[in-house]
């Protein structure tokens, strides 16, 4: 099909896993629309029986999106490409509309690819988007409102591949090529496009990025600022696996919700990756999907060296003892009594699945009386334990518990596993080895391998 760029697909996808076959997200624009198709030729050259998905999210947001949608499915439908379309239905939010309809685009394209056994859905940023998005961040950066932009992770730009949900991967394999050489391509090709308004709306701060970035000095600030990207993606992966060996050395669970750090664990000499260390399990311990600002987990760590003390940072208890530093859920703004719901994200920080789904049955903390049953941990205060329990999930029936139904093989009614809060929804790929550490010392599920060639279940984080 795209006789004249055999090289170009294949450097593009040869280190892929398509073994499972492959959703390509496609909005219509140029970008998606040369992904598809390179996809394609691609796969019909390589691996002719895999299969391919053409999904578009029509996000119901402008008049006309129907029918974008629709001429997406025309073309696929000329070239024999199974298409879907998928509508984000329901009330949109007033405020924070690109979040949300970002949010809701990966939750359908996840579904479309879960449905058909899929494991990576594949997205057309190129290496225009992904300039545009460091020189955003950069300015952001420089802004000193902005505390969640300031420690240069962000940076690191889009990673080439993105885990949405703990199950699903996003790969980006244009992030290294022009959008100016795919619009060639097409146009030889005789392909249209679709060209989305809101792309040149001056309003909104990505369209006046690509803009200046058109201008007289554009391509020497597109060099620049790929460059960067570059180098802060690898600073981002090694500050990961410098923090995942720190908490492999040094942290432990005693018991579900309470981490124990080694008081060792304050005079690593590597205090960069022990405070991204920290950040990250305040983070999960809290059950918040954003790390905390650099500038407090640095200064608590500053005074763990040399002090016993008791601290709150993202919702979690730093206990500093001389028996180790323990980290649990705070006390204040557990969630009410909610009616007990299968594959709900409790807290942010538990995964619940229910087996007994009759009426009246809700989910609410272990609470402080429940907890005074607790079992006894050897070196573990029982007021930890307690305090850690506390915090947990327990199903309620009328003010009884009833998560507990003795021994014996009978499945329990609920059942509820840790999640990684930070990376739960995204784990961009340059923090995959930091996530893994994690997961290990949580007992989240592990990650599954990377949708490149060559990464089976044991390797998979080691070139993420
Ligand atoms: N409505 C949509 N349906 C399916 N995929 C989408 C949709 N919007 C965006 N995407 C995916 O996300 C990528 C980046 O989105 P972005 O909004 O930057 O692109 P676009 O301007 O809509 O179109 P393109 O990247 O195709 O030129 C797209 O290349 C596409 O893979």
């Amino acid at each position: 099909m795209l006789d004249t760029e055999p090289d170009l697909s294949d450097r593009l996808f040869s280190n892929f896993d398509f073994s499972n076959g492959a959703v390509a997200a496609v909005s219509g624009g140029s970008d998606s629309t040369a992904l598809l198709f390179l996809l394609k030729h691609h796969l019909d050259r390589t691996l002719p029986a895999a299969k391919l998905l053409a999904v578009t999210i029509d996000h119901d947001l402008r008049p006309g999106s129907a029918a974008e949608a629709q001429a997406v499915a025309s073309v696929c439908a000329e070239h024999g490409i199974a298409h879907r379309t998928l509508v984000w239905s329901g009330r949109k939010p007033r405020t924070g509309l690109p979040a949300a309809a970002r949010e809701a685009r990966y939750r359908l394209l996840a579904k479309a690819a879960e449905a058909e056994g899929i494991r990576v859905v594949v997205t057309g940023h190129t290496a225009d988007d992904q300039a545009e998005t460091v020189l955003m961040r950069q300015a952001r950066e420089e802004d000193a409102s902005d505390e969640d932009a300031r420690d240069g992770r962000g940076l690191a730009g889009m990673a080439p591949a993105t885990l949405y949900d703990w199950r699903t991967w996003i790969a980006r394999p244009l992030l290294g090529t022009r959008r100016a050489a795919l619009r060639e391509m097409l146009k030889r090709r005789g392909i249209g496009w679709i060209e989305d308004p809101t792309n040149v709306d001056q309003r909104f701060e990505r369209p006046r990025m690509r803009i200046s970035l058109a201008g007289a000095d554009g391509e020497a600030r597109f060099a620049q600022a790929i460059a960067k990207a570059g180098q802060a993606a690898a600073e981002r992966e090694e500050l990961g696996r410098r923090a995942a060996v720190l908490i492999g050395a040094f942290a432990g669970r005693p018991a579900p919700g309470l981490i124990r750090l080694d008081r060792d664990f304050t005079s690593a000499e590597d205090s960069e990756a022990a405070v991204y260390a920290l950040r990250i399990l305040l983070a999960t311990v809290g059950g918040v999907s954003f790390l905390p600002d650099e500038a407090r987990p640095r200064a608590l760590f500053e005074r763990l060296r040399s002090e016993t003390l008791c601290a709150t940072l993202s919702r979690t208890v730093v206990d500093a003892r001389r028996s180790g530093i323990f980290l649990h859920r705070e006390a204040r703004n557990l969630p009410a009594a909610v009616p007990a719901q299968d594959q709900a994200l409790w807290d942010g920080r538990r995964g619940i699945t229910l087996s007994d789904r009759s009426g009246g049955l809700v989910i609410a903390p272990v609470g402080p009386a429940a907890a005074k049953r607790s079992a006894q941990e050897a070196g573990v205060s029982a007021s930890l334990l307690r305090r850690a329990l506390a915090a947990e999930p327990a199903l309620w029936r009328g003010g009884e518990r009833v998560d507990f139904v003795g021994g014996g093989d009978a499945p329990q009614p609920m059942t509820s596993v840790p999640v990684v809060s930070p990376f739960a929804r995204f784990l961009p790929s340059f923090d995959l080895l930091a996530a893994a550490a994690v997961a290990a010392l949580i007992g989240a599920p592990s990650l599954p391998p990377l949708p490149f060639r060559g990464h089976d279940r044991g390797g998979a984080w080691a070139k993420a």
